[in-house]
């Protein structure tokens, strides 16, 4: 465990790499990233977004960062430290901008068990009501991405930092990320035998329900709520009954992450490769669903390799991924030029 005198004694040296593995303690891999550390006028400074340092001043700075997130008060927060201090620095959100939700800065992560990196430095800002769109050849690290966002054990961040609503994404547990809002509908859902689609949904809506102070719904009350959101993606509430995926076609499958989605009230969802397996009429009703779901408080990253489902969503942003970097940038028009062109083509007008 690295003490709170020791880091910060690092800080008050200039040492200018910070360690990116500080387990145990207050700080983890993640917190400081790959922070530049400069020297100015005789003080240490660390000047990372939504940083978390070491010591007893985590618990107020995290306290603080995350009430200001929710009182709006501002966009992203820098943590400046010097040998013995810690404060916040407010960064006010230009005039009418909206907050932003996710900030992810130079991501690295690597296969736990070999040791491969995957993702390479990504860079990513997501604010409320905005939809991103991350698009990229077979293999380029999307579903990586969002795997690491949520904390799958296969991944071992090596870099960079994730906050997620003003708090650091990667000192939470895979089920507190889900609790605070984070949802991933992963590209192969798994099956839970034994366990009815119903009973399922009702616990996963009542742990984030409770996770958000509110009372948990008992089986009447949830019946007449998921009601509401089976009609709305054009299911059939017979599916409430079956055991969550099992048997279901790949469509039903999708349709039952939306469904996943809409119960748990996401504030940001995590949407890999929805499209994929769904007839022309389910992808409607999943893409309609989707876009029913869009508020000015949330926000959707979606991963996908067609325009088609982008059409109904019209996303607000477009990224391209490459070799686990966000490689490109653009609007809607750019996934037509992939659409017409391929990605050869739009390597071509990057040079
Ligand atoms: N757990 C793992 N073990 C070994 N290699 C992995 C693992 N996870 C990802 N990879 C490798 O990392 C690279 C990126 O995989 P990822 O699934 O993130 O790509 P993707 O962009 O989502 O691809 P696709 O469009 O085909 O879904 C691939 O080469 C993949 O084989």
């Amino acid at each position: 465990m690295v003490s709170r005198s020791s880091f910060c004694q690092r800080f008050a040296a200039g040492v200018g790499g910070l360690p990116t593995s500080i387990r145990n303690g207050a700080a983890r891999a993640g917190d400081v990233g790959r922070a530049r550390v400069p020297v100015v006028a005789g003080r240490v400074q660390l000047r990372e977004k939504g940083v978390l340092v070491c010591g007893e001043e985590v618990g107020s700075l995290k306290t603080q960062s995350r009430r200001r997130w929710r009182e709006g008060s501002s966009s992203s927060v820098t943590v400046s430290t010097n040998a013995m201090s810690a404060q916040l620095e407010e960064e006010p959100a230009a005039k009418g901008e909206a907050r932003v939700i996710l900030e992810v800065q130079g991501l690295r992560a690597v296969v736990a068990d070999t040791r491969q990196e995957i993702l390479n430095g990504v860079d990513l800002v997501i604010r409320e009501g905005e939809v991103h769109a991350i698009m990229g050849k077979n293999g380029s690290g999307k579903s990586t991405l969002s795997k690491v966002l949520v904390g799958h054990p296969d991944y071992e961040v090596t870099g960079g930092t994730a906050i997620f609503k003003g708090e650091n994404l990667f000192d939470k547990e895979p089920e507190e990320r889900s609790h605070c809002g984070l949802f991933l509908s992963f590209q192969s859902p798994v099956e839970i035998p034994g366990v009815s689609n119903m009973d399922f949904l009702r616990m996963a809506c009542n742990a984030r329900r409770n996770a958000r102070g509110l009372e948990e719904l008992g089986p009447l009350e949830f019946y007449g709520f998921v009601a509401e959101k089976l009609t709305a993606l054009n299911m059939d509430p017979r599916f409430l009954d079956r055991n969550v995926n099992e048997g279901f076609s790949g469509g039903e499958k999708k349709r039952n992450e939306i469904l996943q989605l809409s119960v748990l009230e996401a504030d940001m969802a995590i949407l890999d490769e929805i499209d994929s397996g769904l007839d022309i009429d389910a992808l409607r009703d999943v893409a309609n669903a989707v876009v029913g779901l869009k508020k000015d408080n949330n926000a959707i990253l979606m991963i996908t390799h067609y325009q088609r489902l982008l059409d109904y969503i019209m996303p607000t942003y477009v990224h391209i991924m490459e070799a686990g970097r966000i490689v490109k940038t653009g609007d809607m028009s750019l996934a037509a030029q992939l659409e017409a062109g391929g990605y050869n083509a739009v390597q071509a007008m990057k040079m």
